[in-house]
């Protein structure tokens, strides 16, 4: 299988720029013939939190019609990142992903909300789970914050998952820690994890993109480490996942009776 990350920019608060960067990228993606393209968080608006209530997607309609048309008329597979999507009266941080002919497979609300930039207080808390097949690939999606709790990708990767999507705005501040943590979640669930981070710069937060695909030992085979927008492609040798769990039995091995 292979994957190619779009490393975009995203402008804070521009939705319609936004949606031509992505375009354009999805466009460029496609000259590496990608199974699957993936996206980084929040791509329509940004963190512009406190204008989600002008900008935010009304029930993720213009974000699903376009993801959707592009990969039914591509034939690809895509992740869709995150979008700003306003739903029941609230804001949400939401993932759609669409099979090569365009259907919605997947719908997550991002689970664990970043209260150093706030988010909690104006995104609603999502519950649901985050489980789909890829060309027949069982897979997952999580939202940046949300790799710092790795029971929640435990749980999610517990059901045979093969492949890890992360999708961020992940600050370069913290990028080292970015690595460690996508490496380690890689390890313990004998995974790949195929993380998309966003480049440049918003009100208090510089992005130097850092997207990562990494094997289920952990080693990363591809790397975004332009600083710039760029495409970031590998292709995945699904049965290093077996070999990875035939080698060291981690999830039989696990003390389910303990915890
Ligand atoms: O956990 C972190 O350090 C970054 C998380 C974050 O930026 C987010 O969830 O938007």
């Amino acid at each position: 299988m292979k994957v190619s990350i779009a490393q975009i920019d995203i402008a804070y608060g521009n939705v319609s720029k936004n949606y031509e960067r992505t375009a354009n990228a999805l466009q460029k993606a496609l000259a590496n013939h990608p199974d699957v393209i993936v996206l980084p968080e929040m791509w329509n608006t940004g963190y512009a939190l406190d204008k989600l209530d002008e900008l935010a997607d009304e029930n993720g309609e213009r974000t699903k019609n376009f993801l959707s048309a592009f990969a039914k008329k591509h034939d690809v597979n895509i992740v869709g990142g995150s979008c700003a999507v306003k739903r029941q009266g609230k804001f949400w941080n939401t993932a759609y992903d669409f099979d090569r002919k365009g259907q919605l497979i997947n719908e997550y609300d991002k689970v664990h909300l970043f209260g150093l930039m706030q988010e909690d207080r104006f995104i609603a808390q999502g519950n649901s789970e985050s489980s789909f097949e890829i060309d027949g690939i069982k897979s997952s999606c999580v939202i940046c914050y949300d790799i710092r709790f790795p029971e929640w990708e435990r749980k999610l990767m517990s059901s045979g998952a093969k492949i890890l999507f992360v999708s961020a705005q992940w600050p370069d501040v913290r990028i080292k820690q970015w690595e460690i943590l996508l490496r380690a979640r890689a390890i313990e669930n004998q995974s790949f994890v195929v993380a998309a981070n966003r480049v440049g710069d918003a009100p208090n937060d510089h992005f130097n993109g850092h997207s990562l695909i990494i094997d289920p030992f952990g080693e990363i085979i591809a790397n975004g480490c332009s600083g710039q927008e760029e495409i970031v492609s590998a292709i995945l040798d699904l049965s290093l996942v077996d070999k990875a769990r035939g080698n060291i039995p981690v999830f039989k091995d696990r003390r389910l009776d303990l915890y």
